[in-house]
Parts: C-alpha cells; sequence; structure tokens
C-alpha cells in the first residue's frame, strides 16, 4: 500500500461521473493519482446523498492503490465493520459523529484498517489533541462538507500550521480537502499538508472517453507544489 509521507494527489469520485465509476477510478489510477478518495454522505450530518458500502465493495476491484474513505454520517459507529469489509484502507470519521470518537479510532485500527479524523472548517484543533496516537491521517476539510466543486476556506492554512506542529514527530497524514487547485494546493503543501483531494480540480473538463485530460489536471496540481514540496 502507497502509504509513505510523500506528496499524493488524492481524487475525489464525487466528482466523476456516477455511471462509469469503475472505469473512473481506473482511468484516474492509471493517469497519475496516488490514491481514491471516497465520499460517503448521508443527508443527515451533510446535505447530500451519495454512496455506501456496496458501492466501495463493488469498486475496490477498479482501485488497486489506497481506498481512502470519507465517512460524513453521523451515527458514524454502527457502519465502520460494513467500510472495512467493503475494502476501505483508511476510514476517516468526524469527532461530531459519534460519542466516543477515541473508540471509534481504536475500532478501526482494530480491524485492521488506517484511521483517519476529519475536521470541518469550525471544529477546533483541540478536539483531536487526545486522539493523535490513535490516529494515522488527519483531514482539514477547507470547505464545509456536502458539495463538491466550493471555494477553498483560506482561514484553514493557518489550522494547517498548527496541526503540523501538535503533530510533531508522529506519523500521521496532513489531507487537505475541499477547494483544492494548482492556486491553493502549493500554499496547503507549504503548511504541512501532504495529501490532497481533488475533486473537480481532476474531473472538470474531461470524461472516462477523455482521461488525458485527468492526467493533465493532476500533473497541474502536482507541478504546482513542487517549489513547496
Ligand atoms: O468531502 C468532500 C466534500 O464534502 C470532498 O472530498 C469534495 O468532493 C471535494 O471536492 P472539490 O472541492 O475538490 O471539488
Ligand atoms: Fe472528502
Amino acid at each position: 500500500m502507497n502509504f509513505d509521507r510523500s506528496l499524493k494527489i488524492a481524487p475525489s469520485i464525487l466528482s466523476a461521473d456516477f455511471a462509469a465509476m469503475g472505469a473512473e477510478c481506473e482511468a484516474i489510477e492509471a493517469q497519475g493519482a496516488d490514491w481514491v478518495h471516497v465520499d460517503v454522505m448521508d443527508g443527515h450530518f451533510v446535505p447530500n446523498l451519495t454512496f455506501g458500502p456496496a458501492m466501495c465493495a463493488a469498486l475496490r476491484p477498479h482501485i488497486h492503490t489506497v481506498m481512502d474513505v470519507h465517512l460524513m454520517i453521523a451515527p458514524v459507529d454502527p457502519f465502520i465493520e460494513a467500510f472495512a469489509k467493503a475494502g476501505a484502507d483508511i476510514i476517516s470519521v468526524h469527532p461530531e459523529a459519534g460519542p466516543h470518537t477515541h473508540r471509534t479510532l481504536q475500532t478501526i485500527r482494530g480491524l485492521g484498517k488506517k484511521a483517519g479524523l476529519a475536521l470541518n472548517p469550525g471544529t477546533p484543533l483541540d478536539v483531536i489533541e487526545y486522539l493523535l496516537d490513535l490516529t494515522d491521517l488527519v483531514c482539514i476539510m477547507t470547505v464545509n462538507p456536502g458539495f463538491g466543486g466550493q471555494k477553498f476556506i483560506h482561514s484553514q492554512i493557518e489550522k494547517v500550521r498548527r496541526l503540523k506542529r501538535m503533530i510533531g514527530d508522529r506519523p500521521i497524514h496532513i489531507e487537505i480537502d475541499g477547494g483544492v487547485t494548482p492556486e491553493t494546493a502549493p500554499l496547503v503543501v507549504d503548511a504541512g499538508a501532504n495529501v490532497l483531494v481533488a475533486g473537480s480540480a481532476v474531473f472538470g473538463g474531461g470524461s472516462v472517453g477523455q482521461p488525458e485530460v485527468y492526467g493533465r489536471n493532476i500533473r497541474a496540481i502536482r507541478e504546482a507544489c513542487m517549489a513547496a514540496v
């Protein structure tokens, strides 16, 4: 599993063609994606609905790299095992999605998966201070969760810098999710992020029939970060 802490581009398939998801996952991987980011939404924790564990299981044979599953569902605990069985490699949860986040992270690790914590723009870093020893990835949301194609929230850059200091030498990935483009990506990489989720900036202008556009879009983000890396 490609889990080292070099720069990773993780396209969000929320912006892919839902009628061709398997082919879309294969296409982005062939075009240079490092991980595949899967946004799970329940219409309750966030105001949108996407897909569940059955979709993850169906996509698993089409994803040969890390399947990074971002759960925007509450309560989250009853579904952790189903996503683990569906083949998720990383399972990220929001601390607001259950009463015992410490136990939730233990459960994820107990199932042999990497444990992630996703923080909304309004959620302070203090919430995760006593959770870091159980955490493999912290996802800083740079939009309010629920939709692709939203505008990057610049106040989160300082949060990434503070998180980087807070993590110290623990082996934890810093992921950025929302509004990542060739313009915003270097700002967060400079602040300490190493995983960039990008939906509209990867899939925009392309299609399964024109996957080279995805390749150009991924390269544009990666190259924009080179100086910051
Ligand atoms: O989790 C989410 C949204 O809730 C994201 O993963 C988005 O899907 C990112 O989309 P863009 O902002 O890159 O278009
Ligand atoms: Fe996401």
